[in-house]
């Protein structure tokens, strides 16, 4: 029997690209959704935006656009050597910890942690992504020493349920919708701290929602998410060969809405406002917040595994500060400096970071 909630492996979505392609998974790979796990190599072209409403072909299906970009198979030893040059291009932050604690020797650290496949694991449904407590008290522990922030694609009060901090500073849908904490020691009045820069986009997404929701209802497995700001349309749970109808659906809606514009991440159909603003424009927002817009004494590191979170780690490289942490098994494009490859390692490095604040017991201490 399917598990509904089973963790599914983090380039599952990768298959939108490898439906036809028998090269591209391995045959003896079930292909109905919800039970299976397919591989690929690289996930990152099809987190990418396809297209905005108006400018829709039929001609150009984003099933089609995927498949294109969709990496083809390789011999391991290939795949092995693009590990290997891969994690020496981007080492792993836990290999690299102590260079990272030395660039932050004199520096404030602010963490900005994005959640979905970064402090929860990636599972069939996006209703129980829920975080293991250990990751709660890491993030729990880190916000104690550093000002910590989530910045996910979820609409803040959800995201905010799962993990349920409210010392923490927390941007939902994508960035476009950011709170300050209800309780915080580092930051007198950061309370105040909110951002909506696509408020007057709130009534049109309820009326997509709707809409969505009812052009979607008969196809099996379809599960429109409500994130407020943005619509989250899930095809995990599509048998594949809906997925094309399903797209064409979402598509039609959007036509008569030019004002939103249509990405994908991970399995998911993503309806957005056409707004400039990303997870970038937030960590932005919040380092002003924090009063460290223009500090040299500040090291932001970022942990994120999607596409959405290269937007803030491109906004790092071009401060030239702080880290970009991308959560990946799998050779990606990226500009991440560093790499940790699941939540495990994620809370490991959280831990340790929280450790290098505590004093050394003297016991332990050398003379
Ligand atoms: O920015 P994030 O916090 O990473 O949020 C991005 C999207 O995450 C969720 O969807 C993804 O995770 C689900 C649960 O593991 C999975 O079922 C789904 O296939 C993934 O796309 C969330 O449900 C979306 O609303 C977020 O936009």
């Amino acid at each position: 029997m399917t598990n509904p909630n089973a963790v599914v492996s983090d380039t599952q979505s990768a298959i939108a690209m490898a439906i036809t392609a028998a090269v591209n998974y391995s045959p003896s790979v079930p292909t109905s959704p919800c039970n299976i796990t397919l591989f690929s190599r690289n996930k990152f072209p099809i987190t990418k935006i396809i297209e905005t409403a108006p400018g829709m072909g039929k001609n150009i299906a984003w099933v089609d656009a995927m498949r294109a970009s969709s990496p083809t198979r390789r011999s391991s030893s290939e795949d092995n050597e693009d590990n290997k040059v891969w994690i020496m291009k981007h080492p792993s932050a836990l290999g690299m910890f102590e260079e990272i604690m030395n660039a932050a020797k004199t520096k404030q650290v602010v963490i900005f942690l994005d959640y979905d496949g970064t402090l929860s694991p990636i599972v069939q449904n996006p209703d129980q992504a829920y975080m293991d407590p250990e990751m709660r008290k890491a993030v729990k522990n880190v916000a104690k020493y550093f000002p910590t922030a989530i910045v996910s694609g979820r609409r803040r009060a959800k995201v905010y349920n799962f993990v349920k901090l409210p010392e923490l500073y927390y941007a939902g849908s994508h960035g476009m919708d950011i709170k300050g904490p209800s309780s915080r020691k580092h930051q007198e009045g950061s309370k105040n701290v909110v951002c909506q820069p696509a408020k007057e986009f709130l009534p049109m997404m309820s009326e997509v929602y709707k809409i969505l929701m009812e052009k979607t209802n008969n196809i099996a497995g379809a599960n429109v998410e409500n994130n407020k700001f943005c619509l989250s349309v899930h095809y995990r749970c599509v048998e594949e060969q809906s997925w094309s109808e399903l797209a064409d659906r979402v598509k039609s809606v959007l036509k008569d809405y030019p004002k939103l514009k249509l990405t994908q991440g991970r399995m998911v159909l993503e309806i957005r406002p056409t707004i400039k603003w990303d997870k970038g424009n937030a960590i932005e927002f919040l380092m002003e917040s924090l009063g460290y817009a223009t500090s040299d004494d500040v090291l932001p590191i970022y942990i994120g595994d999607d596409r959405t979170d290269e937007d803030a780690f491109r906004v790092l490289r071009k401060r030239g500060q702080g880290f970009g942490i991308l959560v990946s098994k799998l050779p990606k494009e990226t500009s991440a400096i560093y790499t940790l490859q699941e939540p495990l390692e994620v809370m490991h490095f959280l831990q340790r970071l929280v450790a290098s604040k505590r004093p050394i017991p003297q016991s332990h201490q050398q003379v």
